[in-house]
């Protein structure tokens, strides 16, 4: 016999758990499945334990570094097993809390398994039919695997297996230099392994703006890693302590050796394996599922949150989903996807901030375009940290004063671009932060400053 809900939420991610409380709450019997571990990506193998490990890197760094600051210190050893245990530690403490909380909720029974539709509004988790009119899907991504010779033979990681890594790689091949790729690459670099990055495109970062991906090559030279740009994997060679990256760049191919590979190469929708055919769910030609301005999708009592609709690709995106759906489907308010401000960070150090659009967006959609940009070592706070590389930058539209854009690269860069951002969401004059008092000595402090000081674009002077 089916089970009828009156509402199922799929995935426990970032925004499946905090809605499932909310239709609890308001009185419908809800089910709420998840296939492996509660919190998903983020809690799990996501932010969470890369940024716990980002903070090992970071004091190893700072370590070395001691001297400078007239600290002593013996030889700096780092112990990954150790880093492995608080890193898991971290996560695994988050975890628990999203475990106990939503057993704790009121109306929402939480149901273990693969969640595949059988009918748009049927579905099925081993053996149990469940029914209900309202489906809300929250079902994130994974790692691409990629199908180039030698992927099936030669041992690789993605995210979720170099979080795992009880011993240092001697030598650490990454393919890509993005999010993923960078914030490794750095930090198996700062525990002590050689580090090389295989990028296909020109620069890192390609849709930043040049000075930031110049900038942020530079600060991961400075640290010795190897970088190969314009370099395209297109073979995988060698066996476990041995691998080979086989790449096609402007010269003849050419082969990179490690002992270790990490293939960071994009991320795929959870898609494939949801029955969606068997709804009449439409998805794109990446398998993202389509949805509107408020998450829902072309069949009327299905909406897609997070990951899976691909409208972000973040916490704070997936978390948003489910606001502007709850909003909408409780509240009676509309909140759409196109209100969000584009805001995320990139956990290298010093981290890059950014919101917005960057200056070359700004340009091509024919904005009268400003910039006002200020080094880091011309910003107190980071010079009496020791920590001066990167600079601040921000966009404006001369026409209107309004904020279009900025990027903060550098000590609490992912910090101080709030006051950027929450200018956006106010729709107020770029003036109102130029006449702002900030706190002395803050890394935000400058930003007034760097507002005072705007010059046409380049493409513009
Ligand atoms: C290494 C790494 C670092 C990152 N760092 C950051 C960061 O610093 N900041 C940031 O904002 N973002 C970061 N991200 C991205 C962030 O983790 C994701 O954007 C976010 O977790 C997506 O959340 P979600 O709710 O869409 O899905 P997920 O968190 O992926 O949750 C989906 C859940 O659905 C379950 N599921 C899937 N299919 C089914 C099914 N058929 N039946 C039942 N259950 C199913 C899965 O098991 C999973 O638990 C990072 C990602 C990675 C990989
Ligand atoms: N700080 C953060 O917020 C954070 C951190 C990590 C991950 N994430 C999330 O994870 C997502 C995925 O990150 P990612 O870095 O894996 O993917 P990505 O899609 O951002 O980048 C993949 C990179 O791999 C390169 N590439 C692809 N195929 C290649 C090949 N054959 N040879 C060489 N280079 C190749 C691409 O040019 C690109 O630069 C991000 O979109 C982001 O949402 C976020």
């Amino acid at each position: 016999m089916n089970t009828r809900f009156d509402a199922i939420v799929v995935g426990a991610g970032q925004a499946g758990p905090s809605l499932a409380q909310r239709l609890g709450a308001a009185g419908r019997k809800v089910a709420l499945i998840e296939r492996k571990l509660m919190g998903g990506t983020c809690v799990n193998t996501g932010c969470i334990p890369t940024k716990a490990m980002v903070a090992s890197a970071y004091v190893a760094h700072t370590g070395r570094r001691a001297a400078e600051y007239g600290v002593g210190t013996g030889d700096i050893t780092v112990a990954m097993e150790r880093v492995w245990e608080r890193t898991r530690g971290i996560s695994d403490r988050s975890r628990s809390n999203v475990e106990n909380w939503v057993a704790g909720m009121a109306n929402v029974t939480l149901i273990r398994g693969h969640a595949r539709f059988e009918s748009p509004r049927t579905l099925c988790v081993g053996d149990q039919l469940l029914e209900a009119d309202q489906f809300f899907l929250n079902v994130g991504g994974r790692a691409v695997e990629p199908d180039f010779p030698g992927v099936k033979t030669v041992p690789y990681l993605t995210n979720v297996g170099v979080m795992d890594l009880k011993e240092l790689p001697r030598h650490l091949v990454i393919v890509g230099g993005s999010y993923i790729g960078l914030e490794f690459g750095q930090m198996f670099r700062r525990f002590g392994s050689n580090v090389t990055i295989v990028e296909r495109s020109e620069r890192l970062l390609p849709r930043e703006d040049p000075e930031v991906s110049a900038a942020v090559m530079d600060i991961l030279q400075r640290e010795g890693i190897e970088l190969h740009l314009g370099a395209e994997c297109i073979e995988l060679q060698g066996s476990a302590g041995a691998i080979c990256v086989i790449a096609e760049c402007a010269e003849p191919r050419m082969a990179v050796h490690g002992t270790d590979l990490l293939l960071a190469v994009g991320r795929r929708p959870n898609t494939d394996d949801l029955g969606l055919d068997r709804a009449g769910v439409e998805r794109d030609d990446h398998g993202y599922i389509v949805v509107d301005d408020q998450c829902r999708t072309n069949v009327d009592g299905i909406w897609a949150m997070g990951d899976c609709n691909g409208r972000g690709a973040f916490t704070h995106t997936s978390y948003n989903d489910y606001e502007i759906v709850a909003a909408n489907v409780l509240d009676n308010e509309l909140r759409r996807i196109t209100d969000r401000i584009p805001a995320y960070a990139l956990y290298i150090d010093p981290p890059l901030g950014r919101i917005g659009l960057t200056e070359t967006e700004a340009l091509q959609r024919g904005y009268d375009v400003q910039v006002g940009v200020r080094p880091m070592t011309r910003v107190g706070r980071a010079v009496e940290r020791g920590e001066t590389l990167g600079f601040m930058k921000v966009i404006v539209d001369a026409q209107s004063e309004r904020l279009l854009g900025a990027a903060i690269l550098g000590a609490s860069g992912d910090e101080a671009i709030h006051c950027l951002l929450d200018t956006m969401y106010a729709d107020a004059p770029y003036r109102t932060v130029t006449h702002a008092v900030h706190i002395h000595p803050t890394v935000a402090e400058l930003l007034p400053t760097t507002l005072q000081d705007l010059h046409p674009a380049k493409a513009q002077r």
